[in-house]
């Protein structure tokens, strides 16, 4: 996988490479910001992820001479002069960045590239796909996590994911969003994700009885045993015949770890299958759930009474099925005007929440006294940065009449430096550390702003630079367009 991905961008960034080339502007400065403008799934809140891969990337982007060959033969317009410049391309800016594990809102630059705006072009398509796809599944998996919070959550979803890459780093999302283990081998070894497995419906069937099959499970694997208990009847088969192993097992000193349940009624079957275990004195076999979960399955088995302490979720998680994709979006905020001025630009559009907020901007998250977020606060990045002591006036950008100020607060500044004019200065976390972050992130939110369903809005403000150049600049735009 690694250096390919030069190509790893929409045809339209190569040709817009191409016109600034000829233009002679390739090498005007510019400023894009990725942000998206709607929250997946009704969440109050989404989980940045993605960054790794992001780095990775930047670090790595270059066109190889098999990449040259295949743009000359796709566009004979490409000028050769231009194709032998990309041969030397390396990403020579700077890009600033979301923690992974971060909570983040709507209309707030997760990512903040800056460069010239031929290297910042060819970027938004790879790092648009990372963020959108990663973030999306770090929320789904933190969902999860909050209908569960105690219990052990699986990723199963590989084989039902969108190819190979979605399951890798699919996995490794979930786990930043709060999952405990993957079955996903690749992304164990390559992430160092613990990797958890019990075994197929093809075991049990391709053995003469099911209990030979369990039994001979348990023989070649008798500190990891789960087994599976649903291939005949689950109540009158699978569980006595899980038992007897279970006492074999005993026998030798061992403990099965657990059963799994992969159909029928969960809460039903699981709580029967909790009174057998518990019967026979098995009270430490867990009970593992799996089949066509998410958060909302979950939910409603748990308020069942659903006897399961471990989740396994594939599907529903993988692929996001409620909500398949976040709709992240790539904007030039500033660019370089002939003379060398950095200019804020605008998107307009007729939607309101469609108009882009110009300018370079940093994000800062302001920490009431009582440790818990009030608000974010975007600033133009040259603003002095918030700090307590120093009245900050807190208004909604849509209905600004709406206001609040404070002055006993602490502003994190949310953005990081990765890339500086194209080192990585940026020392990327391992998991553990992005786990930790995380559950740091939720510890400053108030419950209201985390629930799952109808969770009070977080408020994502402008300053007050900011938000009148976004006004002049509406206004100035709506003049041109009239006269
Ligand atoms: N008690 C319950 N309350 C709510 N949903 C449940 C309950 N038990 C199971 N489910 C969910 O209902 C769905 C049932 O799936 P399905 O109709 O495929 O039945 P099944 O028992 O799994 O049959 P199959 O053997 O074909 O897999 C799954 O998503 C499952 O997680
Ligand atoms: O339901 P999901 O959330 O997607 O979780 C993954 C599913 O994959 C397996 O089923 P599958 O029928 O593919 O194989 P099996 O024969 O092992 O049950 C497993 O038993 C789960 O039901
Ligand atoms: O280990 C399991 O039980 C498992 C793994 C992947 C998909 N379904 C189940």
């Amino acid at each position: 996988m690694r250096r390919e991905l030069a190509l790893h961008t929409d045809k339209y960034q190569i040709n817009m490479m191409y016109a600034h080339w000829v233009n002679g502007t390739h090498k005007r400065k510019a400023v894009f910001e990725a942000y998206f403008r709607r929250l997946p799934f009704g969440n109050g809140f989404a989980v940045f992820a993605g960054l790794e891969r992001i780095a990775q990337y930047i670090a790595e982007l270059r066109f190889t001479e098999e990449d040259i060959r295949y743009l000359s033969e796709q566009e004979e317009d490409y000028a050769p002069a231009f194709l032998e410049e990309l041969l030397q391309f390396h990403f020579q800016g700077s890009l600033h960045s979301m923690k992974e594990g971060a909570l983040v809102f709507p209309d707030e630059p997760l990512i903040r590239v800056e460069g010239t705006i031929m290297e910042a072009q060819l970027v938004e398509t790879a790092i648009l796909n990372f963020m959108n796809y990663q973030t999306l599944i770090a929320t789904k998996a933190s969902r999860i996590k909050q209908v569960a919070p105690n219990d052990t959550l699986l990723e199963f979803g590989t084989r039902r994911a969108q190819e190979a890459d979605a399951a890798v780093w699919g996995a490794r999302a979930a786990y930043v969003g709060g999952f405990h283990a993957t079955s996903n081998m690749l992304a164990g070894k390559k992430f160092g994700i613990p990797t958890k497995g019990t075994h197929a419906h093809s075991w049990v069937q391709s053995f003469p009885s099911e209990q030979e099959a369990f039994d001979a499970y348990a023989r070649v694997m008798p500190d990891n045993v789960t087994l599976l208990v649903d291939t005949f009847d689950t109540l009158r088969s699978g569980v006595p015949n899980a038992i007897n192993t279970a006492k074999k097992l005993e026998a030798q000193g061992k403990r099965m770890n657990g059963i799994r349940l992969d159909s029928g009624d969960l809460a039903y079957l699981s709580r029967q299958a909790r009174q057998m275990l518990d019967e026979a004195g098995l009270q430490y076999v867990k009970i593992v759930a799996s089949n066509d979960l998410d958060e909302n399955t979950i939910m409603d088995l748990k308020a069942q009474g659903a006897a399961i302490d471990t989740w396994g979720v594939g599907t529903q998680l993988i692929t996001a099925a409620d909500q398949p994709s976040l709709g992240g979006v790539y904007k030039l905020v500033e660019i370089e005007a002939p003379n060398g001025e950095m200019i804020p630009t605008i998107k307009i559009s007729s939607n309101p929440e469609k108009v882009s907020t110009p300018g370079k901007k940093e994000v800062y998250r302001i920490i009431g006294q009582k440790g818990k977020a009030l608000a974010d606060y975007i600033s133009f990045a040259g603003e002095e940065a918030p700090r307590n002591g120093v009245r900050l006036k807190l208004f909604n950008p849509l209905h600004p009449y709406m206001k609040k100020h404070v002055e006993r607060y602490e502003a994190l500044r949310m953005l990081e430096p990765i890339v500086v004019n194209g080192f990585q200065v940026y020392t990327l976390p391992d998991l553990a550390e992005i786990r930790r972050y995380h559950q740091e992130q939720l510890d400053l939110f108030w419950p209201e702003y985390l629930r799952k369903l109808n969770p009070e809005v977080f408020r994502v403000n402008l300053s007050e630079p900011l938000w009148t150049r976004k006004q002049q600049l509406i206004a100035e735009h709506m003049i041109t367009d009239m006269e």
